[in-house]
């Protein structure tokens, strides 16, 4: 790192500016010519679509990429930040969507170990006189001496920001620090750390596909697309339709599908499962659960409950210890042959971690499910035309950004991996369709696009289970609704008796 001028930056919330910023990956340009300055003390929010280049812009500032060209200010100093170690010692800092913290210790703990510093012995007595007065000084706090295993979602983002501050860093990027927190926990984190720029403590610039937010907590908003800047501006001036219009420009909306045909035979049938949860210490026991031909049920629930262990259950990736799982009436194990024989298509969560081969190309990740056949018969040798030509229409037809189809689909930004993996699990005819938070993560258009071809899925007839952490997508997809919790179903009303405050009740486990 090296800073043009000798005097230490001023104390408090620090400005930080790109100039003309630019990043190309090979023939490929994420960022391209972008300037923000993100003033001393603001809230500044950087809107656009999936593979926009948002993350890439903050990870020029962070020193994980070095931009191809281009120049950073730190208050107002000329700034070249060679990895993100020497970011974090000018006091810049970055709060992720998912937690960074070591659950099993306590916050204490956390905070000290996070320390660069951090002794190999602790002298807990003069470490905790510090934390206390710290804690203190603090406009929100977290319990010292609570494990982060036992803290809800939003203390835990809480603590990840307070963790910033006990670190001395006085520029926070935030990625998407809501996704995983309620509503009303997504509120109160941000209000916090919106008191925190009004006290001149810090400056924040929050990537973000939420416009509720922005309008709620940030005072201005910089909007991207393809690489470019293409608006900024206060956000009082501006109505959501104008950000919006901003990330999508000429590119049109798509209006949500409606609902139609009937509900047919049963096609996934659950009968009296139980198997381990994650901790090996408690277990998920599903009495009974239909869904049938052109149905989407839909999964509620607090993170947690056993919906991710439910979902390995399906895939075939977690063990029975009791119980049947049947489709179309016939036993399902979850194996390759019997998904492809019973039409059974899953979107797990985290699809590069759990549905890609982040290495080969997004041709070829999209292809996993039909490379070895022809039609119905098997394929003895793989036709490299026939699945270019095929990968290249589905990249078309579900929009997926990519600067190659031959690269990598690790190098696809979040969104646009979802929109891949769907591509190819949505692809001809589906009888049983298994999705987890869909929309995690995607931006306004791809939502409406995505949930538009789930409903579509269900009009043709498919069977449909759906779980979301989003309750407003269970409440808008869903003809039936169940909610577990503790590993078991609590609770269950059909779409047109559903009220929102009756299901958050039982999510909460007031049943
Ligand atoms: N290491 C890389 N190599 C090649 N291309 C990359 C790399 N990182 C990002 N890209 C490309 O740059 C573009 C911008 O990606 P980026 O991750 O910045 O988008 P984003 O706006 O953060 O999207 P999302 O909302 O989906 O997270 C994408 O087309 C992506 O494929």
């Amino acid at each position: 790192m090296s800073i043009i001028g000798e005097e230490p930056l001023p104390p408090g919330a620090l400005e930080v500016e790109t100039l003309g910023m630019t990043m190309r990956f090979g023939a490929f340009t994420a960022l391209d010519d972008v300037s923000i300055r993100v003033a001393p003390g603001s809230f500044h929010a950087l809107l656009g679509e999936n593979g926009a280049g948002k993350s890439t812009l903050v990870k020029c500032i962070m020193g994980f990429y070095h931009a191809t060209s281009g120049e950073l200010l730190v208050g107002g100093r000329e700034a070249r930040i060679a990895d993100p170690r020497h970011a974090h010692a000018m006091g810049l800092g970055m709060v992720y969507q998912h937690f960074t913290l070591v659950p099993s210790l306590t916050v204490a703990e956390n905070l000290v170990i996070s320390r660069k510093d951090a002794p190999a012995v602790i002298d807990w007595g003069k470490e905790r006189a510090g934390l206390d007065a710290f804690m203190q000084s603090m406009p929100f706090r977290v319990p010292l001496d609570q494990t982060v295993a036992r803290l809800a979602a939003g203390e835990k983002q809480k603590l990840e920001i307070l963790k910033q501050l006990y670190l001395g860093r006085r520029f926070l990027i935030l990625d998407e620090p809501t996704s995983v927190l309620t509503p009303d926990e997504a509120d109160e984190v941000l209000g916090h750390v919106r008191a925190l720029c009004e006290a001149g403590e810090i400056s924040v610039l929050m990537i973000t596909h939420k416009f509720r937010e922005v309008t709620a907590f940030a005072d201005e908003v910089s909007v991207l697309r393809r690489g470019k800047l293409v608006g900024q501006g206060k956000v009082a001036d501006l109505t959501h339709a104008q950000m919006a219009a901003m990330m999508i420009g000429a590119e049109k909306d798509t209006t949500p599908a409606p609902r139609s045909g009937t509900t047919g035979a049963p096609v996934l049938e659950i009968d009296g499962i139980r198997a381990l949860d994650r901790s090996g210490l408690k277990e998920i026991d599903i009495r009974s659960l239909t869904v049938r031909a052109g149905e989407i049920v839909g999964i509620a629930g607090i993170s947690g409950n056993g919906q991710m262990e439910l979902m390995e259950v399906l895939t075939g990736q977690r063990p029975l210890m009791a119980g049947a799982i049947k489709v179309e009436g016939a036993p399902y194990s979850a194996t390759r042959a019997e998904a492809q024989r019973l039409a059974v298509r899953y979107l797990p969560e985290e699809p590069l971690r759990n549905a890609c081969a982040g290495r080969m190309s997004v041709i070829e990740n999209i292809a996993f499910r039909s490379f070895d056949r022809k039609g119905d018969s098997p394929r003895f040798w793989t036709s490299g035309k026939e699945m270019r030509a095929r990968g290249t229409e589905l990249i078309a037809a579900f929009k997926v950004k990519v600067a190659a189809p031959d690269g990598p689909i690790a190098a696809l930004s979040g969104g646009n991996v979802q929109r891949a993996v769907l591509a190819r699990e949505l692809t001809g005819a589906v009888r049983l369709l298994v999705i987890s938070n869909p929309c995690f993560g995607l931006d306004f258009s791809a939502v409406a696009e995505i949930r538009a071809r789930i409903m579509a899925a269900r009009n043709a007839g498919t069977a449909v289970l759906l779980m979301s952490e989003d309750l407003d997508e269970v409440m808008e997809l869903s003809d039936r609704i169940v909610v577990m919790s503790e590993g078991r179903i609590s609770y269950e009303v059909t779409a047109a008796q559903a009220s929102l405050a009756e299901i958050g009740h039982h999510m909460g486990g007031h049943a």
